[in-house]
């Protein structure tokens, strides 16, 4: 898929799940390129329908952008169930079981996912995967790092400490934390991974998001249309 389809496919997306989005509810509002497009067209309904809506941000970006959408925000404390939550993935199984994380938004992303009553997960075809083996970002408490990194090792992960772009040193969570991007090749068993990373102290949260297949519907975007995707 050429860089263009892959903008379409993006598109066709977001603006599927945006159509989930009813009057009254509270949503989730992840982050992400893929997300971005839901904004919009969320954005353009409260205007031509007077859908009286509220969203609960991922990060500082999905509330920058929702502001400038006209999505007015609330917060996890205010609402800690959510109707619906829109959020996009970096991979995606066939028990679907993601991995979650390349903007650094994977803690607050899994609190507003199990906060959420039901997830739409926006993405274009080049998410979905047989076998999860992208690299697992791994949010860490920065006393923790060096720590934290060895236990990681001992798991079978190559660490690396994220670095930022167009900033020296590490990339620094929107919680104040560390990312480290843990490459696993080819995740077996993806469950049991994301309880292990749990158990360590000081890893705050990982990209593994294995627990809510049975609330989750990915909707795939094409360059035309998409395709819903649900075990339930
Ligand atoms: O931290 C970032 C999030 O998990 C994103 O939702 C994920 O990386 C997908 O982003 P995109 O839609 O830009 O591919």
């Amino acid at each position: 898929m050429h860089a263009a389809e892959q903008v379409e496919a993006k598109r066709n997306a977001g603006y599927r799940a945006a159509e989930e989005v009813r009057d009254g509810m509270v949503v989730g509002l992840g982050t992400g390129s893929t997300v971005f497009f839901a904004m919009e067209r969320l954005g353009e309904r409260i205007i031509r329908e007077g859908l009286c809506v509220a969203g609960v941000p991922t990060s500082y970006q999905a509330a920058i952008r929702a502001r400038r959408y006209g999505i007015p925000l609330t917060s996890l404390d205010e609402h800690p169930e959510l109707d619906i939550a829109i959020d996009g993935a970096d991979q995606v199984d066939p028990a679907l079981r993601l991995i979650k994380g390349r903007g650094a938004a994977l803690l607050r992303e899994k609190c507003v996912c199990d906060a959420a009553r039901s997830v739409f997960i926006v993405v274009d075809p080049s998410k979905m995967v047989d076998t999860l083996n992208a690299p697992v970002p791994v949010e860490v408490l920065p006393f923790a790092v060096e720590a934290v990194s060895r236990r990681l090792a001992a798991l079978g992960a190559d660490p690396v400490l994220r670095e930022g772009v167009k900033k020296d040193g590490p990339v620094v969570t929107d919680n104040g934390n560390f990312i480290i991007d843990c490459d696993f090749k080819a995740i077996a068993e993806p469950g049991r991974l994301e309880a292990e990373i749990a158990s360590i102290p000081g890893a705050l949260e990982c990209g593994l998001f294995c627990g809510y297949m049975e609330k989750i519907t990915v909707i795939v975007g094409e360059e035309k249309g998409c395709r819903i995707v649900s075990l339930h």
